[in-house]
């Protein structure tokens, strides 16, 4: 079945000009966001929707670009829409993105303890496929981002590569490719500088032929424009832009 991607955002953290790097997965009338950045609300607003129309939401790891909209949409379901939305998560993020990150905006004694009382909380865990939906799977695949923070990458429908903020991994994207039947990557691409947490494009460049030819740059800074022509043969991913994958 052909899957639909439209990224709410392909910006970096820090971008201004590109909200954060957050996607819409469509099966047919069902949709799942990935990660729920600062930027969020707003970009699904741009694009004429509200949160009532998703049917689940997956984040990679805790950092603001990725859960900082989870506050609203969260207070925003239980108030306006009276529903709980399927939350997929690693397992070992089920507790820290509660104590860590939402708590502190979310509780209200006697409504509001637990992340529980408002996701429907679906832990997974790395390198065991989920059915989502009727034509989406996920298995998590932990891939390293910043020391002591878990950070999980995903295979959808196993053929597509979605990188989470990583640090560049060769060998794992040799082996999507050659020994899984990887047909899409998305990756996260930093531009310049050193890569220390995240993946750089002169990494991604040393990449062999058949891997850059499906790959597809995301997590971008504002200066994206003056690198256009000079990726090989991957191509920037547009926010907005709906892609048949
Ligand atoms: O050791 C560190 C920790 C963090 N950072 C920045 O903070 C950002 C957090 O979101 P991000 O993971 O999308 O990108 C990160 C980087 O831009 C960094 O450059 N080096
Ligand atoms: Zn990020
Ligand atoms: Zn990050």
């Amino acid at each position: 079945m052909t899957l639909k991607l439209q990224m709410l955002g392909t910006g970096s953290a820090f971008a201004k000009n590109y909200y954060n790097n957050n996607a819409l997965f469509h099966d047919g009338d069902f949709t799942l966001l990935i990660d729920c950045g600062i930027t969020a609300p707003m970009a699904l607003h741009q694009l004429d929707l509200t949160f009532d129309d998703l049917d689940a939401l997956l984040i990679t790891h805790i950092h603001a670009d990725h859960v900082g909209g989870m506050e609203e949409l969260a207070f925003i379901m239980k108030m306006k829409y009276n529903r709980k939305i399927p939350l997929y998560i690693a397992e070992a993020l089920v507790e820290p993105i509660w104590e860590h990150s939402l708590k502190g905006g979310l509780y209200q004694q006697g409504h509001i303890s637990s992340l529980e009382d408002v996701f429907d909380v679906r832990p997974l865990k790395p390198g065991v496929k989920a059915d989502i939906s009727s034509g989406i799977s996920v298995e998590l695949i932990h891939t390293q981002h910043i020391p002591g923070k878990d950070s999980y990458s995903l295979y959808l429908n196993d053929r597509i590569f979605y990188s989470a903020d990583m640090v560049f991994d060769p060998a794992l994207l040799h082996k999507l490719v050659n020994e899984r039947d990887c047909e899409f990557i998305l990756h996260e691409c930093q531009l310049q500088g050193p890569g220390e947490v995240h993946t750089t494009l002169d990494e991604l460049l040393s990449l062999p032929e058949e891997i850059q030819e499906r790959t597809y740059l995301m997590h971008y800074s504002d200066d994206v424009e003056a690198f256009i022509g000079k990726t090989g043969t991957m191509e920037f991913v547009e926010q907005q832009r709906v892609y048949e994958l």
